[in-house]
């Protein structure tokens, strides 16, 4: 098997890890702006399934990284919802808010987010006729609590308040809310493996906002919810968890949610991860993104280090968090070369 990401997501223990980035298609690559540019705005390139696909390839051209992520957004799906959503430039996304019974009776459900959906399944059936062979590509969306988060205040919070709120004042509500957001979510990634992804990833930036049992339920339960239907469906998928910022919590979180990789932000230290997470399987991460911004000595040792820390045992070599539109691209080559040892 050559697809290095596939052997690492297996438990295998590589010589050099598969690499890839987080938000690697995206404004650092001038490639990027133009095609972006071509399709309008970030939404309609979503939806462009032609363009989607372009960018998603960009990266894996001009760096010939181990695997290819879906160029999509986890805030499509709230929108496939019926939410209104919109990008403020230099500010990030805005939705229309659901706080009441009301705005979430006006929400849809099941089959019918395929409506809006589908041309992000074409991007995928692209993407596996065009992709190298040897290069897998990863479906996506966001988990249930962080993308509840964005469509309760209706944009990004710092430390999640308006869900937190909710979820105090009504828990029925949110319950349902998460609820809604976890059967879609399968019926969303579902479609995305049968168009083609091989490995999927849920994306829960906000987990770390959890705490306690809060984390348990609505962090860990709807992520192994998720991934047992999802495997039920589709035996032997690869499934990668990333419970951003959950710190001691990383700690169980293979087993207690069954994926095969758990992916780590840049808030716990490498050796830790080794010591702690790596033993319960495959791990991903967790260089500080803005080394790619600084470059320099820092970036190389800092390569190293975590190349070090986790070579022994299963990793995918990533960022711990997505790359940023001010980091140089050369300095990405540079880190690709120090993890393959050139
Ligand atoms: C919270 C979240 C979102 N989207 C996502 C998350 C979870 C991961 C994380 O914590 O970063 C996930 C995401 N967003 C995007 C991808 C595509 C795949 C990839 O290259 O990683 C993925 C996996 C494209 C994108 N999603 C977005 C961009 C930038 C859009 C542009 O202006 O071109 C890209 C490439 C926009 C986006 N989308 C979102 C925000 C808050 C923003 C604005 C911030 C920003 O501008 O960087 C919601």
């Amino acid at each position: 098997m050559t697809k290095t990401l596939l052997r690492a997501l297996a438990g295998e223990t590589l010589d050099v890890p598969p690499i890839w980035m987080m938000r690697q298609a995206g404004r650092y690559l001038p490639e990027y702006r133009a095609t972006r540019a071509e399709a309008g705005d970030f939404l309609s390139l979503c939806y462009n399934p032609e363009l989607a696909a372009e960018v998603t390839l960009q990266p894996i051209r001009r760096y010939g990284f181990d695997a290819a992520i879906l160029f999509a957004d986890i805030l499509l799906l709230p929108q496939a919802l019926g939410a209104d959503l919109w990008f403020v430039t230099g500010e990030g996304p805005r939705l229309s808010t659901v706080t009441t019974e009301a705005d979430f009776a006006r929400l849809g459900s099941g089959a019918m987010i395929h409506d809006t959906l589908h041309p992000i399944y074409e991007t995928v059936r692209i993407l596996r006729r065009e992709l190298p062979e040897d290069v897998p590509l990863i479906g996506f969306a966001g988990a249930p609590w962080t993308v509840a988060t964005y469509m309760i205040a209706g944009q990004g919070t710092k430390n999640q308040g308006p869900a937190h709120a909710l979820k105090a004042e009504n828990r029925a509500l949110f319950e349902a809310l998460i609820e809604r957001l976890t059967e879609t979510t399968i019926d969303y990634l579902s479609k995305q493996v049968e168009a083609g992804a091989e490995v999927v990833k849920i994306f829960d930036s906000w987990a770390g906002s959890l705490k306690g049992e809060d984390f348990d339920r609505f962090a860990l339960e709807p992520c192994r919810r998720i991934t047992q239907e999802l495997k039920s469906r589709f035996p032997g998928l690869p499934v990668i968890g990333f419970p951003r910022q959950a710190g001691e919590k990383y700690v169980g979180f293979h087993a207690a949610t069954g994926v095969d990789c758990v992916a780590v932000d840049d808030s716990v230290s490498p050796e830790w991860v080794a010591e702690n997470v790596q033993p319960h399987g495959c791990v991903q991460g967790n260089l500080k993104n803005t080394h790619l911004v600084t470059g320099g000595q820092a970036l190389v040792d800092e390569t190293r280090r975590v190349v070090e820390a986790l070579g022994k045992g299963p990793h995918i070599f990533n960022l711990g968090h997505g790359i940023t539109p001010d980091a140089d691209p050369e300095n990405v080559q540079i880190m690709i070369d120090t993890v393959r040892g050139r």
